[in-house]
Protein backbone atom coordinates (compact mmCIF):
# COMPACT_ATOMS: atom_id res chain seq x y z
CA UNK A 1 0.00 0.00 0.00
CA UNK A 2 1.76 3.40 -0.89
CA UNK A 3 2.17 5.91 1.82
CA UNK A 4 -0.75 8.81 2.45
CA UNK A 5 2.17 11.52 1.63
CA UNK A 6 -1.09 14.08 2.58
CA UNK A 7 -1.51 12.64 5.62
CA UNK A 8 1.99 12.30 6.79
CA UNK A 9 3.13 15.94 5.74
CA UNK A 10 -0.49 17.34 8.36
CA UNK A 11 2.04 15.68 11.40
CA UNK A 12 4.75 18.34 10.46
CA UNK A 13 3.95 21.58 11.39
CA UNK A 14 7.61 23.17 9.93
CA UNK A 15 6.30 22.06 6.10
CA UNK A 16 3.23 24.34 6.49
CA UNK A 17 5.75 27.44 7.02
CA UNK A 18 6.54 29.95 4.25
CA UNK A 19 10.57 31.28 3.80
CA UNK A 20 10.75 34.62 2.12
CA UNK A 21 7.07 35.37 1.18
CA UNK A 22 7.03 31.27 -0.40
CA UNK A 23 5.80 27.99 0.65
CA UNK A 24 8.62 26.48 1.91
CA UNK A 25 10.34 23.25 -0.35
CA UNK A 26 12.12 21.08 2.09
CA UNK A 27 14.75 19.35 0.42
CA UNK A 28 18.04 19.09 2.95
CA UNK A 29 17.33 16.12 4.99
CA UNK A 30 20.19 14.56 4.34
CA UNK A 31 21.44 17.30 7.13
CA UNK A 32 18.70 16.90 9.22
CA UNK A 33 15.14 15.89 8.87
CA UNK A 34 11.82 17.42 10.10
CA UNK A 35 10.30 16.26 13.68
CA UNK A 36 6.71 15.00 13.41
CA UNK A 37 4.06 16.66 16.12
CA UNK A 38 4.45 13.00 17.57
CA UNK A 39 7.93 14.25 18.68
CA UNK A 40 7.31 17.48 19.88
CA UNK A 41 5.01 16.60 22.03
CA UNK A 42 7.12 13.79 23.81
CA UNK A 43 9.69 16.25 24.44
CA UNK A 44 6.98 18.71 25.89
CA UNK A 45 5.42 15.74 27.94
CA UNK A 46 8.62 15.21 29.27
CA UNK A 47 9.45 18.72 30.42
CA UNK A 48 6.24 18.95 31.09
CA UNK A 49 5.33 15.92 33.13
CA UNK A 50 8.47 13.70 34.64
CA UNK A 51 11.76 15.97 33.80
CA UNK A 52 14.09 14.50 36.65
CA UNK A 53 18.11 13.26 36.52
CA UNK A 54 17.82 9.57 35.91
CA UNK A 55 19.14 6.70 37.71
CA UNK A 56 19.00 6.52 41.60
CA UNK A 57 16.70 8.55 42.22
CA UNK A 58 14.67 8.72 45.41
CA UNK A 59 11.64 10.35 44.15
CA UNK A 60 8.86 9.47 41.73
CA UNK A 61 9.50 11.83 38.82
CA UNK A 62 12.97 10.52 38.73
CA UNK A 63 11.39 6.81 38.48
CA UNK A 64 9.61 7.89 35.54
CA UNK A 65 12.17 9.52 33.63
CA UNK A 66 14.30 6.56 34.33
CA UNK A 67 11.31 4.41 33.07
CA UNK A 68 11.16 6.43 29.98
CA UNK A 69 14.74 6.90 29.46
CA UNK A 70 15.75 3.20 29.42
CA UNK A 71 12.21 2.32 27.60
CA UNK A 72 13.67 4.30 24.94
CA UNK A 73 16.92 2.14 25.03
CA UNK A 74 14.90 -0.53 24.54
CA UNK A 75 13.06 1.31 21.74
CA UNK A 76 16.06 1.71 19.68
CA UNK A 77 17.61 -1.90 20.43
CA UNK A 78 14.20 -3.38 19.10
CA UNK A 79 14.62 -0.95 15.59
CA UNK A 80 18.35 -2.49 15.09
CA UNK A 81 17.81 -5.70 16.04
CA UNK A 82 20.38 -5.56 18.94
CA UNK A 83 20.64 -8.58 20.87
CA UNK A 84 20.45 -6.81 23.86
CA UNK A 85 19.39 -3.12 24.91
CA UNK A 86 23.19 -3.35 26.79
CA UNK A 87 24.60 -3.01 23.36
CA UNK A 88 23.47 0.22 22.57
CA UNK A 89 24.97 3.20 23.97
CA UNK A 90 23.89 6.97 23.88
CA UNK A 91 25.45 9.51 22.10
CA UNK A 92 25.14 12.68 20.73
CA UNK A 93 25.40 12.03 17.56
CA UNK A 94 27.25 9.85 14.61
CA UNK A 95 30.14 11.71 15.22
CA UNK A 96 30.27 10.98 19.47
CA UNK A 97 29.90 7.54 17.84
CA UNK A 98 33.04 6.90 15.46
CA UNK A 99 35.40 9.16 18.07
CA UNK A 100 34.00 6.75 21.05
CA UNK A 101 35.14 3.82 18.92
CA UNK A 102 38.18 4.92 17.56
CA UNK A 103 39.47 6.55 20.47
CA UNK A 104 39.56 2.30 21.51
CA UNK A 105 41.19 1.62 18.12
CA UNK A 106 43.73 3.81 18.79
CA UNK A 107 44.78 2.51 21.99
CA UNK A 108 45.17 -1.19 20.37
CA UNK A 109 46.11 -0.47 16.73
CA UNK A 110 50.72 -0.98 16.51
CA UNK A 111 52.47 -0.15 13.47
CA UNK A 112 51.79 -2.68 10.68
CA UNK A 113 48.49 -2.27 11.28
CA UNK A 114 46.30 -1.01 8.87
CA UNK A 115 42.93 0.62 8.92
CA UNK A 116 40.68 0.48 6.27
CA UNK A 117 37.87 3.48 4.63
CA UNK A 118 36.44 4.78 1.23
CA UNK A 119 36.91 7.29 -0.47
CA UNK A 120 33.39 8.68 -0.35
CA UNK A 121 33.84 9.35 3.82
CA UNK A 122 32.30 12.32 5.63
CA UNK A 123 34.64 13.66 7.68
CA UNK A 124 33.57 12.19 10.73
CA UNK A 125 34.30 8.90 9.51
CA UNK A 126 37.49 9.88 8.01
CA UNK A 127 39.23 12.26 10.14
CA UNK A 128 38.60 9.80 13.28
CA UNK A 129 40.42 6.60 11.34
CA UNK A 130 43.57 9.44 10.18
CA UNK A 131 43.72 10.67 13.44
CA UNK A 132 43.84 6.93 15.38
CA UNK A 133 46.35 5.56 12.73
CA UNK A 134 48.60 8.71 13.04
CA UNK A 135 48.11 8.10 17.09
CA UNK A 136 49.18 4.59 16.67
CA UNK A 137 51.49 3.98 14.01
CA UNK A 138 49.13 2.05 12.02
CA UNK A 139 48.16 2.91 8.38
CA UNK A 140 45.16 4.19 6.92
CA UNK A 141 44.18 2.37 3.32
CA UNK A 142 41.62 4.20 1.07
CA UNK A 143 39.14 2.15 -0.93
CA UNK A 144 38.41 3.77 -4.30
CA UNK A 145 35.15 4.81 -5.76
CA UNK A 146 34.36 3.74 -9.33
CA UNK A 147 32.76 7.02 -11.87
CA UNK A 148 29.52 6.49 -11.07
CA UNK A 149 29.80 7.54 -7.08
CA UNK A 150 29.47 3.44 -6.48
CA UNK A 151 32.61 1.96 -4.29
CA UNK A 152 35.18 -0.34 -6.28
CA UNK A 153 34.16 -3.35 -4.50
CA UNK A 154 37.41 -4.86 -6.25
CA UNK A 155 39.45 -2.87 -4.77
CA UNK A 156 38.13 -3.04 -1.41
CA UNK A 157 38.91 -6.86 -1.40
CA UNK A 158 42.40 -6.31 -2.78
CA UNK A 159 43.42 -3.58 -0.03
CA UNK A 160 41.82 -5.96 2.41
CA UNK A 161 44.53 -8.23 4.15
CA UNK A 162 45.88 -10.22 7.32
CA UNK A 163 47.19 -6.58 8.54
CA UNK A 164 43.58 -5.09 8.36
CA UNK A 165 42.85 -4.55 11.83
CA UNK A 166 40.16 -2.28 11.36
CA UNK A 167 37.61 -1.58 8.75
CA UNK A 168 34.97 1.38 8.71
CA UNK A 169 32.62 2.45 5.87
CA UNK A 170 29.57 4.54 5.06
CA UNK A 171 26.13 2.29 5.12
CA UNK A 172 24.97 5.27 2.63
CA UNK A 173 27.24 8.51 1.13
CA UNK A 174 26.01 11.71 2.16
CA UNK A 175 26.96 13.42 -0.55
CA UNK A 176 26.47 10.76 -3.58
CA UNK A 177 23.37 8.71 -2.10
CA UNK A 178 25.39 5.50 -2.86
CA UNK A 179 24.10 2.54 -0.86
CA UNK A 180 27.22 0.25 -0.22
CA UNK A 181 26.72 -3.63 0.27
CA UNK A 182 27.72 -3.26 3.66
CA UNK A 183 26.75 -7.40 4.64
CA UNK A 184 28.89 -8.37 1.75
CA UNK A 185 31.75 -6.03 2.52
CA UNK A 186 31.35 -7.19 6.63
CA UNK A 187 31.75 -10.67 6.14
CA UNK A 188 35.08 -10.30 3.91
CA UNK A 189 36.70 -8.29 6.49
CA UNK A 190 35.30 -10.54 9.50
CA UNK A 191 37.18 -13.08 7.31
CA UNK A 192 40.19 -11.33 7.91
CA UNK A 193 39.40 -10.95 11.80
CA UNK A 194 39.23 -7.35 11.16
CA UNK A 195 36.98 -5.95 13.73
CA UNK A 196 34.07 -3.50 10.94
CA UNK A 197 32.43 0.18 12.35
CA UNK A 198 29.55 1.12 9.91
CA UNK A 199 28.66 4.80 9.45
CA UNK A 200 25.10 4.53 9.90
CA UNK A 201 24.11 8.02 9.67
CA UNK A 202 22.49 8.32 6.53
CA UNK A 203 21.03 4.35 6.68
CA UNK A 204 18.04 4.77 9.30
CA UNK A 205 15.87 7.24 7.94
CA UNK A 206 14.78 4.80 5.22
CA UNK A 207 13.78 1.74 6.70
CA UNK A 208 14.80 0.06 9.66
CA UNK A 209 18.42 -1.61 10.19
CA UNK A 210 19.36 -5.31 11.17
CA UNK A 211 23.02 -5.14 13.00
CA UNK A 212 22.39 -8.80 13.71
CA UNK A 213 22.24 -9.53 9.70
CA UNK A 214 24.70 -7.01 8.57
CA UNK A 215 27.46 -8.90 10.78
CA UNK A 216 29.45 -5.73 11.77
CA UNK A 217 30.66 -4.55 15.14
CA UNK A 218 29.94 -1.20 15.53
CA UNK A 219 26.65 0.91 14.09
CA UNK A 220 26.88 4.44 14.41
CA UNK A 221 23.56 7.06 14.15
CA UNK A 222 22.21 10.54 15.11
CA UNK A 223 18.80 10.85 16.26
CA UNK A 224 18.30 13.83 13.55
CA UNK A 225 18.75 12.46 10.77
CA UNK A 226 15.40 9.99 11.96
CA UNK A 227 12.84 12.73 12.83
CA UNK A 228 14.29 12.88 16.24
CA UNK A 229 16.07 15.90 17.99
CA UNK A 230 19.39 17.41 17.49
CA UNK A 231 22.03 16.00 20.18
CA UNK A 232 21.04 12.49 20.34
CA UNK A 233 22.30 9.62 18.83
CA UNK A 234 23.56 5.77 18.94
CA UNK A 235 26.44 3.73 19.12
CA UNK A 236 25.48 0.10 18.77
CA UNK A 237 28.32 -2.52 19.47
CA UNK A 238 28.51 -5.98 19.37
CA UNK A 239 28.55 -7.05 23.38
CA UNK A 240 31.63 -9.38 23.40
CA UNK A 241 33.49 -5.98 21.77
CA UNK A 242 31.71 -3.56 23.29
CA UNK A 243 32.13 -4.83 27.26
CA UNK A 244 35.79 -4.28 27.35
CA UNK A 245 35.46 -1.48 24.81
CA UNK A 246 38.25 1.14 26.51
CA UNK A 247 36.52 3.58 28.24
CA UNK A 248 36.01 7.44 26.59
CA UNK A 249 34.59 9.65 28.59
CA UNK A 250 34.97 9.50 32.97
CA UNK A 251 32.91 10.94 35.98
CA UNK A 252 29.30 9.88 37.16
CA UNK A 253 27.38 7.60 35.89
CA UNK A 254 30.31 5.43 34.06
CA UNK A 255 32.27 4.17 37.84
CA UNK A 256 31.59 1.52 40.15
CA UNK A 257 33.72 2.63 42.73
CA UNK A 258 35.60 5.36 43.59
CA UNK A 259 38.38 6.54 46.12
CA UNK A 260 41.01 9.21 45.98
CA UNK A 261 43.39 7.07 44.39
CA UNK A 262 41.72 4.98 41.62
CA UNK A 263 38.48 3.94 40.17
CA UNK A 264 36.58 1.22 38.70
CA UNK A 265 34.40 1.16 35.88
CA UNK A 266 30.59 -0.05 36.02
CA UNK A 267 28.99 -2.19 33.51
CA UNK A 268 27.49 -2.05 30.14
CA UNK A 269 25.31 0.38 28.92
CA UNK A 270 26.91 2.97 31.69
CA UNK A 271 30.20 2.63 31.40
CA UNK A 272 30.24 4.61 27.99
CA UNK A 273 27.48 7.09 29.15
CA UNK A 274 29.34 9.38 31.44
CA UNK A 275 27.37 12.36 33.10
CA UNK A 276 23.81 13.37 32.84
CA UNK A 277 22.40 12.48 29.66
CA UNK A 278 19.89 13.73 27.09
CA UNK A 279 16.96 12.26 28.49
CA UNK A 280 14.47 14.22 26.37
CA UNK A 281 16.50 13.48 23.34
CA UNK A 282 16.72 9.81 23.98
CA UNK A 283 12.84 10.04 24.60
CA UNK A 284 12.18 12.21 21.61
CA UNK A 285 13.87 9.60 19.28
CA UNK A 286 11.90 6.97 20.46
CA UNK A 287 9.18 8.46 19.82
CA UNK A 288 10.55 9.24 16.11
CA UNK A 289 11.18 5.71 15.72
CA UNK A 290 8.06 4.45 16.99
CA UNK A 291 6.12 7.07 14.88
CA UNK A 292 8.34 5.97 11.74
CA UNK A 293 7.73 2.03 12.52
CA UNK A 294 4.28 2.68 11.57
CA UNK A 295 5.16 2.96 7.86
CA UNK A 296 5.72 0.18 6.02
CA UNK A 297 10.23 0.81 4.61
CA UNK A 298 8.96 -1.06 1.61
CA UNK A 299 6.66 1.94 0.74
CA UNK A 300 8.91 4.36 2.13
CA UNK A 301 12.14 2.96 -0.10
CA UNK A 302 9.34 3.36 -3.21
CA UNK A 303 8.09 6.71 -2.19
CA UNK A 304 11.80 8.19 -2.23
CA UNK A 305 12.62 6.24 -5.08
CA UNK A 306 10.05 7.60 -7.16
CA UNK A 307 11.40 11.23 -6.38
CA UNK A 308 14.70 10.16 -6.82
CA UNK A 309 13.08 8.85 -10.44
CA UNK A 310 11.71 11.86 -11.35
CA UNK A 311 14.21 14.22 -10.34
CA UNK A 312 16.76 12.31 -12.04
CA UNK A 313 14.80 12.53 -15.38
CA UNK A 314 14.56 16.17 -14.68
CA UNK A 315 18.07 17.00 -13.74
CA UNK A 316 19.05 14.54 -17.09
CA UNK A 317 16.66 17.15 -19.37
CA UNK A 318 18.70 20.14 -18.22
CA UNK A 319 21.03 21.27 -20.29
CA UNK A 320 24.21 22.12 -18.51
CA UNK A 321 23.64 19.99 -15.20
CA UNK A 322 25.30 17.22 -14.51
CA UNK A 323 24.29 14.55 -11.53
CA UNK A 324 27.28 14.09 -9.50
CA UNK A 325 26.90 10.65 -8.66
CA UNK A 326 24.80 7.92 -10.09
CA UNK A 327 25.29 4.44 -8.65
CA UNK A 328 22.88 1.86 -9.74
CA UNK A 329 21.98 1.57 -6.03
CA UNK A 330 21.01 5.02 -4.24
CA UNK A 331 18.36 6.87 -2.03
CA UNK A 332 16.92 9.73 -2.17
CA UNK A 333 20.18 11.95 -2.82
CA UNK A 334 20.57 14.42 -5.79
CA UNK A 335 23.95 16.20 -6.34
CA UNK A 336 24.62 18.29 -9.23
CA UNK A 337 26.56 20.88 -10.74
CA UNK A 338 25.63 23.67 -13.07
CA UNK A 339 27.69 25.13 -15.65
CA UNK A 340 28.53 28.33 -15.46
CA UNK A 341 27.08 28.43 -11.91
CA UNK A 342 28.71 27.82 -7.98
CA UNK A 343 26.99 25.58 -6.62
CA UNK A 344 26.23 28.17 -3.32
CA UNK A 345 24.81 30.48 -6.24
CA UNK A 346 22.13 27.92 -6.98
CA UNK A 347 21.89 27.13 -3.44
CA UNK A 348 20.95 31.09 -2.87
CA UNK A 349 18.80 31.78 -5.59
CA UNK A 350 16.69 28.03 -5.03
CA UNK A 351 16.32 30.21 -1.13
CA UNK A 352 14.87 32.76 -2.28
CA UNK A 353 11.97 30.78 -3.83
CA UNK A 354 11.49 28.98 -0.69
CA UNK A 355 13.48 25.54 -1.76
CA UNK A 356 16.06 24.32 0.89
CA UNK A 357 18.87 22.40 -0.38
CA UNK A 358 22.33 22.01 0.74
CA UNK A 359 25.43 23.25 -1.46
CA UNK A 360 29.32 22.93 -0.51
CA UNK A 361 31.60 19.98 0.07
CA UNK A 362 29.19 18.58 2.61
CA UNK A 363 32.01 17.42 5.11
CA UNK A 364 33.91 15.05 2.20
CA UNK A 365 36.44 17.62 0.87
CA UNK A 366 38.84 14.75 -0.22
CA UNK A 367 35.86 13.12 -2.41
CA UNK A 368 35.14 16.51 -3.96
CA UNK A 369 38.81 17.03 -4.78
CA UNK A 370 38.43 12.80 -6.09
CA UNK A 371 35.60 14.11 -8.20
CA UNK A 372 37.36 16.98 -9.54
CA UNK A 373 34.36 19.59 -8.33
CA UNK A 374 34.48 22.54 -5.58
CA UNK A 375 31.40 20.97 -4.02
CA UNK A 376 27.87 20.01 -5.21
CA UNK A 377 24.30 21.27 -5.05
CA UNK A 378 22.63 18.34 -3.31
CA UNK A 379 18.66 18.10 -2.77
CA UNK A 380 17.98 15.00 -0.76
CA UNK A 381 14.05 13.63 -0.31
CA UNK A 382 12.46 12.14 2.82
CA UNK A 383 8.68 10.46 3.42
CA UNK A 384 7.39 13.99 3.36
CA UNK A 385 8.52 14.77 0.14
CA UNK A 386 6.09 14.92 -3.47
CA UNK A 387 6.52 15.11 -6.93
CA UNK A 388 5.11 18.52 -6.75
CA UNK A 389 8.47 19.63 -4.73
CA UNK A 390 10.49 17.81 -7.30
CA UNK A 391 8.92 19.52 -9.91
CA UNK A 392 9.34 22.95 -8.07
CA UNK A 393 12.92 21.97 -7.83
CA UNK A 394 13.36 21.91 -11.22
CA UNK A 395 11.56 25.24 -12.18
CA UNK A 396 13.63 26.72 -8.97
CA UNK A 397 16.58 25.20 -10.88
CA UNK A 398 15.62 27.14 -14.49
CA UNK A 399 14.66 30.63 -12.43
CA UNK A 400 18.05 30.59 -10.84
CA UNK A 401 19.91 30.06 -14.31
CA UNK A 402 17.85 32.70 -15.81
CA UNK A 403 18.87 35.22 -12.60
CA UNK A 404 22.47 34.18 -13.19
CA UNK A 405 23.13 34.24 -16.81
C1 LIG B 1 27.57 9.86 6.33
C2 LIG B 1 27.64 10.80 7.51
N1 LIG B 1 28.45 10.48 8.55
C3 LIG B 1 28.53 11.27 9.65
C4 LIG B 1 27.77 12.44 9.73
C5 LIG B 1 27.85 13.26 10.99
O1 LIG B 1 26.59 13.21 11.65
P1 LIG B 1 26.37 14.16 12.94
O2 LIG B 1 27.31 13.66 13.99
O3 LIG B 1 24.91 13.98 13.30
O4 LIG B 1 26.70 15.55 12.47
C6 LIG B 1 26.93 12.80 8.67
C7 LIG B 1 26.16 14.10 8.72
N2 LIG B 1 25.88 14.60 7.42
C8 LIG B 1 25.47 15.86 7.16
C9 LIG B 1 25.25 16.86 8.02
O5 LIG B 1 24.83 17.94 7.27
N3 LIG B 1 24.81 17.60 5.93
C10 LIG B 1 25.20 16.31 5.85
O6 LIG B 1 25.31 15.67 4.79
C11 LIG B 1 26.85 11.96 7.56
O7 LIG B 1 26.01 12.24 6.53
Amino acid sequence: MSLNVAQIREQFPILHRQVHGKPLVYLDNAATTQKPQAVINALTDYYTQCNANVHRGAHYLSDEATRRYEAARKTVAEYINASRQEEVIWTSGTTEGINLVANGVAQRLKTGDEVLVTEMEHHANLVTWQQACKRSGATLKVVPINEDGSLNTEQFHALLSENTAFVSMPHISNALGTINPIKELTAAAKAKDALVMIDGAQGVAHGAIDVQDIGCDFYAFSGHKVFGPTGIGVLWGCYEVLKDWPIWLVGGEMIATVSYQDATWGELPNRLEAGTPNIAGAIGLAAAINWLRQYDAADILAHETALLARATQLAEQTDGLTIVGHAAKKIGVLSFILDGAHPADIGFLLDKQGIAIRTGDHCAQPLMKRLNVPGTARASFSIYNTLDEVEMLFEGIKKARLMLA
